[in-house]
């Protein structure tokens, strides 16, 4: 449904690259999130797919038809493309249901089919209101609905949530998503949040310094991470670097990167009660109850600190963790 080919965006005429060599694909239907750190470059991304950039390098493609290569360009509001941001961007002095009128020219029955996207987020009767006398999760609604109305083909969410508290974002979130999976379009959701991610994408695109690191379902995202960095992203995740090498005495190969989920790191009370390949002491520092289990901070006697996590209320100062090879994920050096 969007074919993305080698694209790249700088914005100082090729000193740093916003986005570099970006290619993916993205089935009809699908909700892909895209997930990054500030600077990443995601909006970088969502602003070309829509139109609103132009790439100094690659192609989109929608369907069967190039929307942006360096000798195409069909504009923005050619792209059948619904776009909701941050900020709602409502015009303020017209009404809710004018607002989502605004800009469904081509569909017969303009008004009906306004009234049924107001219908669909659950905004029935608040049409001849004022965007002012909404609340951010309703005026967010408003521009779903109004994003939506000219039957896109594809759906940009920019961090819509971000300017909601915390509890009214995952329940506006789970809402806007139970309305979208309702209309099957195809949905590109940009987000820094991985939990927003885990919780509605089919497929999540990773973005490091305008790069995509890896994309694919959230399982194997936790299970085969390209990088430490995915790794860390999904879960908490232990670097083990020479020290730690050294400590566990697990030697590993100098041309790779170790890394070790927390929750494979095994604790027991003696050297004794462990059947893990790699063994070593730690001095208990803190504990913190986290609901049912414990969470532990240790130190090692190289000086390393880590924590993790165990059942067991009865712990002793000093304990045995380990881990087995088969739970260690290695990566390219980084
Ligand atoms: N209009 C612009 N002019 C110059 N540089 C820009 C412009 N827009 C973005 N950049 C730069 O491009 C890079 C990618 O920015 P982008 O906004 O795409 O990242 P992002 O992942 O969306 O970040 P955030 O999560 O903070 O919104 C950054 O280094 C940013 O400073």
């Amino acid at each position: 449904m969007l074919t993305i080919n080698s694209l790249s965006k700088s914005y100082n005429k090729g000193k740093n690259f916003a986005l570099e060599d970006v290619t993916f694909n993205l089935k009809a239907g699908q909700v892909c999130a895209i997930v990054g750190e500030s600077g990443s470059g995601k909006t970088t991304l969502v602003r070309l797919i829509a139109g609103l950039e132009r790439p100094d390098h690659g192609s989109i493609v929608m369907g069967d038809k190039v929307i942006a290569s360096l000798d195409k360009f069909v504009q923005p509001e050619k792209r059948k493309i619904g776009l909701v941001f941050q900020e709602y961007a409502l015009f303020p002095h017209l009404t809710i249901l004018e607002n989502v009128l605004y800009g469904i020219s081509k569909i017969k029955h303009k008004r009906k089919r306004a009234q049924d996207m107001l219908d669909l987020v659950g905004l029935s009767d608040l049409g001849d209101r004022y965007p002012h006398q909404l609340s951010g999760g309703q005026q967010q609604r408003v521009a779903l609905a109004r994003a939506l109305a000219p039957e896109p083909s594809l759906l940009i969410l920019d961090e819509p949530f971000s300017n909601l508290d915390t509890m009214l974002r995952t329940q506006l979130r789970n809402e806007v998503f139970d309305i979208i999976k309702k209309t099957e379009v195809t949905v590109l959701f940009v987000t820094h949040d991985t939990q927003d991610a885990l919780s509605v994408a089919d497929e999540i695109l990773i973005l490091q310094n305008g790069k995509v690191i890896q994309k694919d379902v959230a399982a194997n995202l936790y299970v085969n991470p390209n990088t430490l960095y995915v790794a860390s992203l999904f879960g908490s995740t232990v670097h083990i670097n020479k020290n730690l090498q050294h400590a566990f005495r697990c030697p590993l190969k100098e041309t790779c990167c170790y890394a070790i989920r927390n929750e494979k790191i095994k604790v027991s009370p003696s050297s004794s009660d462990t059947d893990c390949e790699y063994i070593t002491t730690a001095q208990v520092i803190k504990k913190i109850q986290l609901g049912e289990s414990i969470q532990l901070l240790l130190k090692l006697d190289s000086g390393e600190q880590l924590t993790v996590m165990t059942q067991d209320k009865n712990i002793a100062d000093t304990i045995f963790i380990g881990f087995n090879s088969t739970d260690i994920l290695e990566f390219e050096n980084e």
